[in-house]
């Protein structure tokens, strides 16, 4: 270990020698123990994990561009996370590396252009109509009228499920409806219940799941009993059969000559244009669009959720926001439009600034895959008191790459970064990148960067845009004051009340409708 050059990253003491600086991460939410570590060790932080292990967290800009941008293969996922990617959808995108993500990802990319996203937006626009119509009816329905308490991240889950049944396959799943449907119901808290409950024991099996070889892995996940594996794989199989009958479907649509511009359609006929051995093989095709399902509508419905807790909180903002968005209906012809949401600036500042705090997933792990030199934007100081601006990081180092923390990274946004300030985007100098530049929207790392960035980021922020304008301009959000929320979950990060942590993800709002005065 006195080779080891990660020996000399600062970063906390390990609190038990068997289990390191884990069962930290498990104390508080989401993202507070990974802050104040970054805040007092720097933008590189070594943290010791089970049985010994080093591992990093980087939220530098610089180190970040150089694993996201210009190596992104160097850096692969870690085995395990790929052998539970594989039982989740299968060989997909996010599992795939290398020339397979190569390939894989060119087949996909020309149904998420930018034009192909923003012609779906009467799709969501739609959809949030819905979602607002159910909301009336419900407060409608209360005694006093005033308000009601809803849970606005499985309301939300639903309707995003269903924006991308229409949206990404032409085909109405009907979860707003009915909660019940199969779909609707393998994804009800599918995700906090996939990630488990993160304990000392799960800390330890994750330890142990780490030193198994990937085929190993493999069939233990595919064969062990348990609730968590089981979860898994039911929705699988709920996913695939709406997948398979999906691409069938529409196979044979294309065949008869009946396109049409959902992600779906542009995807098929995309992969038919490529030669044989470029294309997706029919199990890829399932796996992607099992994937499309599941990536497509948890991250945006947590995403709008975290924005509408972060509203509930700050009624001044809230109301400046929907003055802004009540003046531009009144002056669009019909409903509002993609061009007129993206020309208000207070919407834009409060929507980049909610995705800046609140990203949906707060970091992403990586392992490199050969002895790597890493740039840094500001240089740290290691344990032995040399200042360096780059670090060695050994092959097969475990490294968390931490959107939270570079989004409140203040070398980059400054000193104030941990603050909720929309007015950041709306002077010309506070937001341009400092660093590095990142991401694929204003500087935020919130879909990740480079070759492997979120394919669906124009999708995704289409229908926030919509959803966001529609939900802010027809109702008011408030939260009681005595409920506290926690962040939890490995992957993305899901709302729960403490105190009631047992009834799975919960963002319990008021809502009222805006008055008319
Ligand atoms: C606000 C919503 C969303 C957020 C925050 C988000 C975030 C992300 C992030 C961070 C990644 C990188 C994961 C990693 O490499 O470890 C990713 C990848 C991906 N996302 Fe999204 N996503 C969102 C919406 C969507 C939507 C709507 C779709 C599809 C319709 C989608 C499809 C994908 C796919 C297929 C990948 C894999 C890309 C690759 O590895 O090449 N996402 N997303």
């Amino acid at each position: 270990s006195r080779r080891n050059p990660l020996r000399l990253i600062p970063g906390p003491p390990a609190v038990s020698l068997l289990l390191g600086n884990e069962p930290q991460l498990l104390e508080k939410s989401v993202g507070e123990m990974e802050s104040e570590w970054h805040r007092r060790y720097g933008s590189v932080v070594r943290l010791k994990s089970t049985f010994g292990d080093d591992r990093i967290m980087i939220s530098d800009p610089k180190a970040l561009q150089y694993m996201f941008n210009t190596a992104a293969y160097t850096f692969p996922k870690p085995d395990d996370q790929r052998a539970i990617m594989l039982q989740l959808n299968g060989r997909d995108l996010v599992w795939a590396e290398g020339e397979t993500h190569k390939r894989q990802r060119k087949v996909m990319l020309p149904a998420f252009g930018g034009p192909e996203a923003r012609a779906l937006y009467p799709i969501f626009l739609s959809i949030v109509e819905r979602l607002t119509t159910k909301w009336q009816d419900i407060i409608g329905r209360n005694q006093d009228g005033s308000y009601a308490e809803l849970n606005v991240h499985s309301w939300l889950s639903h309707a995003t499920l269903d924006a991308i049944g229409e949206a990404a396959f032409d085909y109405p799943f009907g979860t707003l409806d009915d909660s019940e449907t199969p779909l609707g119901k393998a994804y009800q808290n599918f995700i906090i219940e996939a990630n488990g409950v993160r304990d000392t024991a799960r800390i330890v099996s994750d330890g142990i799941m780490r030193r198994m070889p990937p085929l190993l892995l493999g069939f233990l996940f595919k064969n062990l009993p348990g609730q968590r594996l089981d979860r898994i794989r039911q929705t699988k199989k709920v996913a695939y059969g709406v997948a398979e009958q999906l691409v069938k479907d529409k196979g044979q649509a294309i065949a008869e000559g009946r396109t049409n511009k959902d992600v779906m359609s542009l995807l098929v006929k995309a992969n038919l244009a490529e030669s044989g051995s470029r294309r997706l093989i029919e199990d890829e095709l399932y796996a992607e669009m099992s994937l499309i399902l599941l990536a497509g509508h948890e991250t945006t419905s947590t995403s709008l959720t975290w924005i509408l807790w972060e509203l509930a909180k700050r009624p001044e903002v809230q109301t400046r926001l929907r003055d802004e968005i009540v003046a531009a209906h009144a002056q669009a012809q019909d409903a509002l439009s993609l061009n007129d949401i993206e020309k208000m600036p207070y919407f834009q500042a409060v929507l980049k600034e909610a995705m800046r705090i609140h990203p949906a997933v707060f970091h992403m792990n990586r392992v490199a895959a050969k002895d790597t030199a890493l740039p840094l934007f500001k240089p740290i100081r290691l344990t032995s008191g040399q200042l360096v601006d780059t670090i060695v990081v050994p092959k097969g180092t475990r490294i968390t790459t931490s959107v939270g923390c570079y989004n409140r990274n203040p070398d980059v946004w400054g000193e104030d970064a941990d603050e909720f300030r929309p007015e950041r985007w709306l002077s010309d100098t506070s937001t341009s990148a400092k660093g590095a530049s990142l991401g694929v929207v204003g500087n935020l790392f919130n879909f990740s960067s480079g070759q492997r960035s979120c394919i669906g980021w124009r999708f995704a922020m289409a229908e926030m845009q919509c959803f966001l304008a529609e939900l802010i301009r027809n109702f008011e959000y408030s939260i009681d004051p005595q409920i506290q929320i926690k962040k939890v979950g490995d992957g993305i990060v899901i709302p729960v009340v403490v105190g009631k942590e047992e009834k799975g993800s919960l963002m319990p709002l008021r809502v009222s409708l805006v008055s008319k005065d």
